[in-house]
């Protein structure tokens, strides 16, 4: 050691300092780095910088240990440790230039969304460009089809959302957060009209948002009966049926299924093969799962509803666990800003714009034929007035309650009600806003005689609230993970029994018999749907949910709750959404008409007086204490009226139907009377069906891409 100077005690510490980290990680090396493939670049750089630094000290070390013995014997010596020195900095330098370079296309493929191609607010720059399609509205219709048809790279899409982004915002991607972004700057907060059957106004929420309604929805995954999709077809529609709109369900959907731990508190295992595997969307189920949850399957079995473990399959009729819309492998969210825009963000063709409210669509002074032809739209964003030009189509993706009011706007509408605005007419559309159709609801809630631990604990008790957040942040499992998937679907038979259920359903053929509407049509196949003997269509819906969920009430703070829901799920009643005023920024009026069908309001009736039946099984007997809503003794009907609630799911306002037979789009879903319009969203489902509808939002993108761009390809 005598021999040794100060610098030769560094490289001794410096030697001793990297051997000790590297014992200390040597697990996770071996874990990571060795188990890379042998073709990997990044495994040889690393073990690289790993062991030829420690090599090169140890080398220095030695030659310096000994440099003095040698130094009288020429500058032969001096000169080798200065090329070793030199030679070996200059690799490790290399080694880490390397890394520093290819740290940016790695960082770049990880997170897209860095790349400002694709999402913009620069509005001026957006109405310069030209784009082969323009997409009006960012949702979940919207950003399904713009990944579809800039997929090739042959066609450039520009998409314009009013909304912002909510992109990584925990109040949306957090699935316990459900309902949270409701009432935000993400929401459109529209109401509906009190309804001349005395239904009061009714909030309506969609999003408003990049995303749409699939950043504020309740994530349900679902589909409905084959009967159902299969209606479409029968109505006038040729290729809609549910052979179809599933296979392209199926191209959507990567479908995780249930852990043998999940399916058992679940009580559910739909087979794999039932659903898509590979789409961009995930669907799994819920890591968290209540005691409602977890007793809604044998509660219902114990009332003689059948279990269906496959309600994928074309029949979901029975007492059944639903997987959600949700990423398992960081529990989030999976929506179309997740699952469609994001892992395609870099691409060069296609252009995301937010908040630019599109005003308008702008006609060419030439026509096809008898059709016009639009030649791009009009927007204002930040306050000013822009044009954009589409060269092959535009397509409006603004969902049941805004692709009606952009219509309309434009000029595409019934005469009488442009009329009254001052609006041109340019095509005679009369069913435009009409045959709107919603689910509705009604709930009932009961006190927690455990008082077990729900929602109400996460929302009133700071300190588990907390803990919980602390075990999600973890990956770990809590209520923040927690969606209610305990939901079924029942006929009418099941809620009043056969006898009774043939006196409504006579009732609500001779309803439909008087009915003059134009969708005549889609009332009779409702008809037909209850006559069925099969009985594979449902009329309600019933959901568990495991806390207090109604909004006209107050909680205890003291007590925890479990709210069950009828919602009902082919409503009778029609309704109609137009505009009142030619200012684009005007909401338009919702006149949901609930109840105006008398068989509405006593199916919903009927609904809200089983959630007392489900109540009273001894499965839910054994932890329900009072009943809070309705309340003994209060009259069901006027409960139903006064409390009707929506589901969140309305439709048909462009339907796709036969021109003379309530029709605005055809079965290529392009607008009557244009050469170039399509519809793409909710508002184009002419007849609903019993199920959450985003799965078939999704299906119905999925099925415009295929249609637009099998046109351009024979064109
Ligand atoms: C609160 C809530 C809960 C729900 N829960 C569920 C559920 O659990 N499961 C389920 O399956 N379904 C659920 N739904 C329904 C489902 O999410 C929607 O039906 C579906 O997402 C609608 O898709 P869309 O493409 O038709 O419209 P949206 O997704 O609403 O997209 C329309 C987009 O167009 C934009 N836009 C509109 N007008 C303009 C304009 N003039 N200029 C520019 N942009 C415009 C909007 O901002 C919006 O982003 C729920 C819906 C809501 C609101």
């Amino acid at each position: 050691m005598a021999h040794l100077s100060w610098p030769n005690f560094l490289s001794v510490g410096a030697s001793a300092l990297i051997v000790y980290e590297h014992l200390l990680t040597l697990d996770d090396e071996v874990a990571y780095i060795w188990s890379l493939k042998k073709g990997r670049s990044v495994k040889w750089i690393y073990l690289f910088m790993r062991y030829f630094a420690l090599w090169s000290l140890v080398v220095f070390q030695y030659m310096s240990s000994y440099w003095r013995a040698y130094i009288d014997s020429g500058t032969s010596f001096c000169k080798s440790q200065f090329v070793v020195r030199m030679v070996s900095t200059q690799l490790m330098m290399t080694a880490v230039q390397l890394v520093l370079t290819a740290r940016v296309p790695l960082v770049l493929a990880a997170q897209p969304a860095l790349d400002s191609r694709s999402i913009s607010s620069d509005a001026a720059q957006f109405a310069k460009a030209s784009y082969d399609y323009i997409i009006v509205g960012g949702g979940t219709a919207g950003l399904t089809l713009a990944a579809r048809l800039s997929e090739s790279g042959k066609y450039t899409v520009g998409v314009l959302e009013a909304g912002v982004s909510g992109y990584g915002d925990p109040i949306i991607d957090i699935p316990g957060n459900f309902g949270g972004d409701i009432g935000t700057v993400y929401d459109w907060n529209y109401t509906t009209l009190p309804s001349s059957a005395g239904v009061p106004s009714v909030p309506w929420p969609r999003g408003k948002v990049l995303g749409g309604s699939s950043a504020l929805n309740f994530m349900v995954w679902n589909r409905p009966s084959r009967q159902e999709y299969d209606a479409w077809e029968k109505l006038g529609n040729e290729g809609w049926n549910w052979d179809s709109v599933v296979s392209y369900m199926r191209k959507a959907e990567n479908y995780n299924p249930p852990s043998a731990e999940q399916a058992a508190s679940l009580h559910t295992q739909p087979p794999p093969s039932s659903l898509g595997k590979g789409g961009p969307l995930q669907v799994s189920f819920v890591k968290y799962v209540s005691k409602v949850t977890n007793l809604w399957v044998p509660a219902l079995e114990s009332l003689g509803i059948k279990k269906n473990n496959d309600t994928f399959s074309g029949r979901n009729v029975g007492a059944s666990c639903e997987p959600s819309g949700i990423n398992p492998v960081n529990s989030t969210r999976s929506y179309s800003t997740t699952a469609y825009l994001i892992p395609n963000a870099a691409r060069k063709n296609l252009v995301v714009l937010t908040s630019a409210l599109v005003e308008k669509i702008n006609w060419s002074a030439d026509k096809e034929g008898e059709n016009i032809v639009a030649s791009g739209i009009t927007f204002s964003s930040g306050g000013k007035r822009y044009t954009a030009n589409a060269t092959k189509e535009v397509i409006i993706s603004g969902g049941s309650v805004n692709t009606p009011q952009i219509l309309e706007l434009s000029g595409i509408g019934n005469s009488s009600v442009l009329a009254k605005v001052g609006i041109k007419q340019v095509v005679d559309l009369p069913s435009v806003g009409e045959n709107l159709q919603d689910h509705s609801a009604t709930s009932a809630v009961w006190e927690r005689a455990d008082n077990g631990v729900t929602f109400d604990t996460l929302h009133k008790n700071a300190t588990f609230a907390a803990e919980q957040a602390a075990l999600y942040a973890n990956n770990s499992i809590s209520i923040l993970d927690e969606v209610d998937p305990g939901l079924s679907y029942v006929t009418l038979s099941t809620l009043v029994g056969d006898s009774v259920a043939q006196e409504i359903i006579a009732e609500a053929v001779e309803y439909v018999s008087k009915s003059k509407a134009p969708y005549k049509k889609t009332l009779l196949q409702q008809i037909a749907f209850l006559q069925d003997d099969s009985k594979s269509v449902a009329q309600m819906e019933l959901i568990g949910v495991d806390g207090f969920f109604i909004n006209f009430q107050k909680p205890s703070p003291n007590k925890t709750y479990t709210t069950f829901i009828a919602l009902q799920q082919h409503l009778l009643s029609r309704g109609s959404i137009h505009i009142n005023s030619s200012n684009p920024s005007h909401y338009p009026v919702i006149d949901a008409n609930y109840f105006s069908a008398p068989f509405d309001a006593k199916v919903t009736v009927a609904g809200t007086a089983y959630l007392r039946t489900i109540a009273a099984s001894p499965k839910f007997a054994a932890i329900l204490g009072a009943e809070v809503a309705p309340g003994n003794g209060t009259d069901l009907l006027s409960y139903a009226r006064s409390h009707l609630d929506t589901e969140y799911h309305p439709i048909g306002t462009a339907s796709m139907l036969p021109r003379g037979e309530g029709g605005v789009v055809d079965s290529s879903l392009k607008v009557y009377g244009t050469a170039n319009v399509r519809i793409v969203d909710a508002s184009i489902i002419p007849l609903h069906v019993s199920a959450h509808i985003q799965a078939t939002v999704y299906a119905i993108a999925e099925k415009a891409a295929g249609i637009i761009l099998a046109a351009k390809a024979t064109n």
